[in-house]
């Protein structure tokens, strides 16, 4: 299982992939699940990896945008993407009330040039079919779930394991990536290895004092250890 580690400047993105991490996620945690950065900030720190960690895939996001917001979504993706990311991040927030808007918004992004990973927000659940729509298009490299309440516990206690199961069944079936993130923590680990997602994405995990305070290197180590051991890696490893 690969890791996915959300990073705010270039000094963390620097030390997440030396410390192990797969994936480096460009976000301003401070500013909500799928916070974004500025544009000149995201372009700096893909140039600065580009230089030091060539192999690395980067991905940024568009920001915290309700489904009603699909121009203003569709905009940022091209200006993050013309930053030089390899993916775009693009968060599937809830609409009950207007159950239309998300599958329309799908149909957007997969008409983009960029590549896109749709973000499926699921403090209430995942929409299995709206995933299943997605997957039809082809268009998507990878699938991801996350959540936006990260002060109610690990996605893993909020979804139903069966749920992500088929979350992460029906996506690879398809041959794209599945991501799960969430408040996930090192003790999800074991849990985190028999739902063999493609990766699994952390910030609150990597921090000291919560997922707007800064990222903890010894705790990218850790999370690498424990996501690719068996059980029993001692978690107090990083102390
Ligand atoms: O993309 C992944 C998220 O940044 C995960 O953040 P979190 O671990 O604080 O929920």
């Amino acid at each position: 299982m690969k890791m996915l580690v959300s990073v705010r400047d270039a000094g963390e993105a620097l030390l997440a992939a030396e410390a192990g991490a797969d994936f480096i996620d460009l976000k301003e945690p401070a500013n909500g699940a799928l916070g974004a950065l500025a544009l000149p900030d995201v372009a700096h720190i893909v140039s600065v990896l580009r230089g030091r960690q060539p192999g690395l895939r980067i991905s940024a996001t568009v920001g915290d945008l309700s489904l009603q917001q699909a121009d203003e979504i569709l905009r940022r993706v091209e200006r993050v993407a013309a930053c030089g990311v390899d993916y775009v991040k693009v968060g599937l927030w809830p609409e009950p009330s207007e159950p239309g808007l998300a599958s329309t918004l799908v149909d957007a992004l997969a008409a983009c040039a960029a590549r896109i990973v749709p973000v499926f927000v699921a403090d209430q659940g995942i929409d299995l079919a709206l995933v299943e729509h997605a997957l039809a298009s082809g268009a998507f490299p990878a699938l991801m779930v996350d959540t936006a309440d990260k002060r109610r516990g690990s996605l893993l206690q909020r979804v139903p394991l069966a749920t992500l199961a088929a979350f992460v069944a029906t996506v690879r079936a398809r041959g794209a990536m599945a991501g799960l993130a969430g408040s996930l923590r090192a003790e999800d680990s074991d849990a985190l290895r028999g739902l063999a997602p493609d990766f699994a994405g952390f910030r609150g995990a990597v921090t000291r004092g919560g997922r707007a305070d800064a990222l903890d290197p010894r705790l990218v180590r850790l999370l690498r250890r424990r996501l690719a051991a068996g059980a029993g890696a001692p978690l107090a490893a990083a102390a």
